[in-house]
Order: structure tokens, then C-alpha cells, then sequence
């Protein structure tokens, strides 16, 4: 067994959060994006979060959203991470970490290699960087879109921060993508549902294994 750390993102029942701390994952991600199947209202993020034994890492995702809908998301979940997943440049990153003192995750789409730049940037100001599979230009989802992008873009570089490799990740080709990129932790959300928004207990613990 390795130290790779897993995110099971877009959690949706507390009968996922068992299964995710059950498989030994290391993070539990709660999707506010209204568009997205995975969207929890506050109430139910707080329930679940609620529902997480230590050790559990509860992690807020939203996109592009604004101060008031933050501050009621952190003043009612108990969390560990917020991880910003829109157009949030360096400085909302860095005004967000120091407002609500909790680490932040940037999300970073890329596609090809002029996406690394961006990445760079911020390694400056968030505490843990996601790399994640741009979405295509017409998605509705900026994440969770089964889509993987070419692992060999990041294979064998570091960067200044910790960071989780995303994006179409599957029990199937999880243990291939870290070998060939050396990622610490991973993230996964549709490649362990049976149904958009619909976690599967076995899926969750065949990734766990998978990765380690
Ligand atoms: O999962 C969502 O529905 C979602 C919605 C809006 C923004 C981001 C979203 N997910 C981000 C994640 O962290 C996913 O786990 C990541 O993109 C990987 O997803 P997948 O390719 O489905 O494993």
C-alpha cells in the first residue's frame, strides 16, 4: 500500500461519506454549482460534513461564487478546504484564503502545454493545486466531466505546492496515470458513479485500492 492520498468529489448522501471513509480516502469533496447533479444544498453539505469522522477531509468546491454565498457556505459547513473550480484569478485565490483561513485548492483546466503558465501562477497563493481536464467549450460543467486530458503534459515536473491529479480517472487507468505522472493524491468524481450524481460504494473502494 502507498501514501497516495484519494478526493472522492461530488458527494451526495451520508451513505457516500461512510463509503468514502470506509474505502480510506483522504478527502471528501460537496459540489455547490447549481447546474451540476452533484449540487448540494447547504443543509445537506452541513449534514454530511456533520457525518464525516476526523480524518476525513471536508472540502467546499464552488465556481466563481460570490463573498455572500461563501460566507453563508462556511459559516454553516464545518470544512477543511475550499477549492475554487471557476475563473478565480491570483488575487480572488489569495483574497479568499486570507478572508476565511482555510486552504485553498485552485482548480486548473488544461489541454495542451500553454496551460501549465496559468498553473504556475498559482502555485503562488493557493495552498494545494487540482490539475483537471479543461472542459470543452460548450460543457455545462467546468469539472466532473469524465474527461481526461494527456497525462504526459505534467509527467515528471514539480511544482511549488502539493497537487491532485484529476480528470477522467477510473479504478481502470488510475494506477497507470500516477506512474506515469508521479501525482501524490488524485481526485475522481463521475468515474465512481453508476449514474450522473449517483456515487457507488464498490466503485469508491476498487479506486481507493486501485491508487494505492
Ligand atoms: O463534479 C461536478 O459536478 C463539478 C461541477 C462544477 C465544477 C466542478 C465539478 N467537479 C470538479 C471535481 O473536482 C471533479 O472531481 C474533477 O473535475 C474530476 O471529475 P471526473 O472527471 O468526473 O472524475
Amino acid at each position: 500500500m502507498s501514501d497516495i492520498r484519494v478526493k472522492i468529489c461530488g458527494l451526495r448522501t451520508v451513505a457516500d461519506v461512510a463509503a468514502v471513509a470506509a474505502a480510506g480516502a483522504a478527502y471528501a469533496g460537496f459540489v455547490f454549482f447549481a447546474k451540476s447533479p452533484r449540487h448540494l444544498t447547504i443543509d445537506s453539505a452541513r449534514e454530511l460534513a456533520l457525518a464525516a469522522p476526523v480524518g476525513l477531509a471536508k472540502v467546499a468546491l464552488t465556481v466563481d461564487a460570490d463573498d455572500a454565498t461563501l460566507d453563508a457556505i462556511v459559516a454553516a459547513v464545518p470544512l477543511d478546504m475550499l477549492q475554487l473550480h471557476g475563473h478565480e484569478n491570483p488575487d480572488r485565490v489569495a483574497e479568499l484564503r486570507s478572508r476565511y483561513g482555510l486552504p485553498v485548492m485552485k482548480a486548473v483546466g488544461v489541454a495542451d502545454e500553454g496551460d501549465l503558465a496559468a498553473l504556475f501562477d498559482y502555485t503562488l497563493v493557493a495552498d494545494q493545486i487540482l490539475i483537471d481536464a479543461k472542459p470543452p467549450k460548450d460543457a455545462v460543467l467546468p469539472g466532473g466531466n469524465g474527461l481526461s486530458f494527456d497525462w504526459r503534459l505534467v509527467a515528471q515536473r514539480r511544482w511549488l505546492r502539493p497537487w491532485m491529479l484529476a480528470g477522467g480517472l477510473t479504478a481502470a487507468n488510475v494506477a497507470e496515470a500516477i506512474r506515469l505522472t508521479n501525482a501524490r493524491q488524485v481526485d475522481v468524481s463521475s468515474g465512481v458513479e453508476s449514474a450522473p450524481g449517483v456515487k457507488d460504494a464498490a466503485r469508491i473502494a476498487a479506486f481507493v485500492q486501485a491508487a494505492r
